[in-house]
């Protein structure tokens, strides 16, 4: 195997170099998202970082989830006025107002990275007045999750489904109860992750029996709640078309981070195939997509291609070794990147953002 850089060297290991083993850098000096990456792996107990950073097999999909931005440039404009880039940040999910494009994915144990468990994604998401989409197996409960949350604080409700209605009808009552506003069903994960680095380890999946995953099942399950039902992991443009037909809501391109089946397609390069063959999706339902994003530029990357919303998994569980102030501060960088990536492209408004900035 070619050797992979986790992160591309910025200079982290000599700045903090002089930091005791596991000590954690200053908050402050952090200067991108993949900072959170190494200052959590000094941090976290090597079996838990395992469990965050591990992909599927040879991880050659969670490789390519980083790498595949590399593939497609930007192509800059200049003599374009960017100085109100700021102002078109905020957007709206399923009709609920955030101030940023992206938005916290849904992962299990939260608690491996933070005794408090997930309280400082809710928190985080709530300060920096983006989505937060809680996991089932998150550490905390639902019901722990939403005593978390502001008043007005809007978040989707991460599920593993299967046919059993009686288990679905109390999983969906408790998310109406705890006020989430959307459902979002995992259907990437019909069987057990194939996942060496984490076996190593013991910490593989949260979720590892085969389950009934079907167009079927997604019917029924639209009739036992009246939130709206959004499909996580969606991998083709045919899956993608066949939602649509379903009178999905939302649809959320995902290979869950590289952790299920080594070799599948980065969610970008998924959003290639729509955008080429059948590009009218992106206006019949919202798509969201989430895999490797670490920086500005790969968020307004996805935007171009007619991404409504993107996700971010391990960065925000580093940032949560830092608690509420982590997750806070990991926002407002990567707002910081959004905009100024976007204007560097030359983009007036990310609202009106189009394939002409890539290549
Ligand atoms: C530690 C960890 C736990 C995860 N747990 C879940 C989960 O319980 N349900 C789910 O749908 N996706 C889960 N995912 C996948 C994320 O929702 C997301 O798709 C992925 O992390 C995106 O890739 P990124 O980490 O490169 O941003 C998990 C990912 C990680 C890293």
């Amino acid at each position: 195997a070619r050797p992979f850089l986790n992160e591309p060297d910025t200079g982290f290991d000599e700045f903090f170099s002089s930091l005791a083993p596991g000590e954690l850098p200053p908050l402050d000096q952090l200067v991108g998202l993949p900072d959170f990456d190494a200052a959590a792996r000094r941090h976290m107990s090597t079996q838990n970082y395992t469990y965050y950073r591990n992909g599927a097999a040879g991880e050659w999909s969670y490789r390519n989830n980083l790498e595949v931005f590399n593939r497609y440039v930007l192509k800059p404009k200049t003599m374009v006025d960017v100085t109100n880039i700021e102002s078109t940040l905020p957007t709206t999910i399923l009709g609920h107002n955030f101030s940023a494009p992206f938005f916290i994915s849904p992962c299990a144990r939260g608690g491996y990275g933070n005794v408090d468990g997930e309280k400082g994604l809710v928190e985080g998401a709530a300060a920096g007045d983006i989505l937060y989409m809680p996991a089932i197996y998150a550490s905390l409960t639902i019901e722990d999750i939403a005593t978390y949350k502001t008043d007005d604080q809007v978040t989707f409700q991460q599920v593993y489904l299967d046919g059993n209605d009686t288990a679905t009808q109390l999983i969906f009552d408790r998310i109406q109860k705890s006020n989430s506003k959307a459902i979002v069903f995992t259907i990437d994960s019909a069987a057990d992750g194939n996942r060496h680095r984490a076996a190593r380890y013991g910490v593989g999946s949260a979720d590892s029996s085969y389950t009934l995953i079907t167009w079927d099942l997604y019917d029924h399950l639209r009739t036992m709640t009246d939130l709206p039902i959004i499909l996580k992991g969606i991998q083709t443009v045919e899956d993608a078309q066949a939602a649509v037909e379903h009178g999905v809501p939302a649809i959320y391109l995902s290979n869950h981070g590289g952790r299920q089946i080594d070799g599948a397609r980065s969610a970008f390069e998924v959003a290639i195939e729509i955008h080429q063959k059948a590009p009218e999706v992106f206006s019949q339902l919202e798509v969201y997509a989430d895999g490797g994003v670490r920086y500005g530029a790969d968020v307004v990357k996805m935007l171009a291609l007619g991404v409504k919303a993107v996700g971010l998994g391990r960065p925000f569980m580093y940032a949560n070794v830092y608690g509420t102030e982590g997750v806070t501060r990991a926002i407002e960088m990567l707002k910081h990147e959004v905009a100024i990536d976007a204007a560097n492209a030359g983009i007036a408004d990310l609202h009106k953002i189009d394939t002409s900035v890539v290549s």
